[in-house]
């Protein structure tokens, strides 16, 4: 097997690089490079590891032909267009832990240097002025701080700031009651913490909804003399209402991790007093550099080499220990998706994918993604199980997921049904020995079937002499029969013929087999 290759193409602790090869990756590590040269690699990759100065944006999708995925050595993700990768099938991963802390310490870091303008009596200190006079700061304790966010991040700088004896307020739409009160802070709206904080810090990813969350409107209902602190993404903060805030002495400081544009090399608000930046090192610290890149290659290399699926944002979960027990049922779900999807006819409006026995003990969304791959095949060159469901949706398809812990007729049974314009259309397949796929039923007629390369697909009428005279026609052609199976409703009433061929099947010979007596239907597969 050739061994998946991996780019990373950002700054990363040499770990991951170590991590990619021990898991039975290649690897480059090129970072810095302009989009044009990234566009011009990444065909040749299958995984993509990045922090926050790669853009992983449409173009680059475009070229990355092998790419399967990105992975983030970090937490925000808006550096990759998301449904864009899904669109592709790649699966995109993060890791959303590894520089938390580290994260909240700079928050905290940066509290206190808005809080005793440290930056600046450093610089001074050093120019050998000794300013002990210009500089009167702010205690801590008793103050208010409001936290915009309260997930991983704002929920750590919270817990350091009630050890520093502040109160916090927090505003977060998810945050439930019963969790502030786990957290020990106030929730509240955002014009209520807004009026309250002493200091405000902001916690949340960028997304529409928090852009712009501290706008020139909202930086008026702020307290007189607060200090905010932004170590999440540049956005949340109208930074021209900041620097007028600043300099009218409404903000008495402010300091930023990150920025709207990033690098930021001539932001407006540098050299205004109070005002403290870091060039977005939230993340940047030894621990936290080690733990995102182990995370992130072990991620990656676990995704390429055994199919585990960890910390996707567009795909479940699929744990290492799962992921061999899923494979085979993949594999039947994919086959049962793509004869469904080759043989129903018309427009399809629903699918519902269902789960017997051992099956319903499985994840249900990895069979699903299979499924609908399967089916989707018919439609684009490009659908994999990761991208299926979102062109599933897109085309409007009813997904329905059911699960039946009984056994029925064999101990374990996937069963997909398509509503067309001609009514409900249900095939159904088991594992023998627990890895083989094999079809059981097709629309409500028992057989025993693989499903494997070139098959034909004949309906017809239960009577003595057909299957003589389909095997002529065939041998006539040259065509060899591999398997043969036949399955029926009633004695004489209608049959189906599903039999393996080793080579594509004319169009003249499928004219030929519709020509036959007693035949209703035929149909050339492949698989
Ligand atoms: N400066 C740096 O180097 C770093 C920055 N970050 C950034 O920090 C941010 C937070 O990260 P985590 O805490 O790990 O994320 P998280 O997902 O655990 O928490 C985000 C919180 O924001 C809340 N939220 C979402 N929409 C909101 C809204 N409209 N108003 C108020 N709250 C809202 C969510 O409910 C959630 O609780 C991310 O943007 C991340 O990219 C993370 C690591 C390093
Ligand atoms: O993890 C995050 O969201 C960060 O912002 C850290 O960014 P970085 O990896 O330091 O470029």
């Amino acid at each position: 097997m050739t061994r998946p290759k991996v780019l990373i193409s950002d700054k990363m602790d040499p770990n991951a690089a170590k991590i990619f090869e021990e898991r039975g990756c290649e690897v480059d590590v090129k970072p810095g490079m302009t989009p044009e040269e990234l566009a011009a690699v990444i065909g040749e990759y299958d995984g993509l590891a990045i922090r926050s100065a790669t853009k992983v944006t449409p173009a680059i999708l475009d070229a990355a032909t092998r790419l399967k995925v990105v992975g983030r050595a970090g937490i925000g993700v808006d550096n990759v267009d998301i449904p864009y990768a899904s669109g592709k099938g790649v699966v995109v991963m993060n890791t959303p832990f590894g520089n938390s802390i580290t994260t909240a310490e700079h928050a905290i870091a940066l509290i206190f240097a808005v809080a005793r303008q440290i930056p600046e009596a450093d610089r001074r200190t050093q120019a050998g002025e000794w300013p002990k006079n210009d500089f009167m700061g702010v205690e801590l304790t008793g103050k208010t701080l409001g936290l915009i966010g309260a997930g991983n991040i704002g929920s750590i700088v919270a817990s350091r700031a009630l050890g520093l004896k502040m109160k916090v307020v927090a505003y977060d739409p998810f945050l439930t009651e019963e969790r502030a009160v786990e957290m020990g802070v106030e929730k509240a709206d955002l014009d209520t913490l807004l009026a309250k904080a002493d200091f405000i810090t902001l916690h949340t990813p960028l997304t529409d909804q928090t852009r712009n969350i501290l706008s020139r409107e909202n930086l008026a209902k702020t307290r007189k003399g607060v200090r905010i602190v932004n170590c999440a993404r540049g956005g949340l903060i109208d930074e021209a209402a900041l620097k007028d805030a600043l300099d009218s002495g409404h903000v008495a400081g402010a300091a930023l991790d990150v920025f709207e544009t990033e690098p930021a090399k001539d932001s407006p608000l540098f050299g205004t007093p109070g005002f403290v930046s870091t060039p977005h090192l939230g993340a940047s610290t030894t621990e936290a550099q080690v733990n995102v890149a182990l995370q992130v290659a072990e991620q990656m290399a676990d995704y390429l080499v055994n199919g585990g699926v960890t910390n996707a944002l567009n795909m479940p979960s699929l744990s290492a220990e799962e992921a061999p027990k899923l494979k085979p049922y993949m594999g039947l779900a994919e086959k049962l998706g793509s004869l469904v999807g080759q043989l129903a006819h018309g427009n399809l409006t629903k699918i519902s994918i269902e789960r017997e026995g051992a099956a319903a003990e499985l994840s249900g969304k990895p069979i699903e993604g299979a499924v609908l791959a399967g089916l989707m095949k018919q439609y684009s060159d490009t659908v994999n199980m990761v991208n299926a469901p979102y062109l599933a949706k897109e085309r409007g398809l009813d997904i329905r997921s059911v699960r039946h812990e009984k056994e029925g007729a064999y101990n374990t049974l996937v069963r997909v049904t398509v509503a067309t314009d001609a009514g409900d259309r249900s095939v159904a397949g088991t594992l023998f020995g627990n890895e083989n796929p094999r079809l059981v039923e097709i629309f409500g007629i028992g057989i025993e079937a693989e499903l494997a390369g070139h098959m034909l697909y004949i309906v017809n009428e239960d009577a003595p002499g057909f299957i003589g005279r389909i095997g002529t026609l065939l041998g006539e052609h040259g065509i060899n029969i591999g398997t043969f199976n036949l399955g029926r409703r009633d004695a004489g009433g209608e049959a189906i013929l599903l039999l393996s061929v080793d080579q594509p099947i004319p169009d003249t010979v499928i004219k030929a087999a519709c020509a036959l007596q007693g035949v209703k239907l035929v149909k050339a597969l492949a698989f």
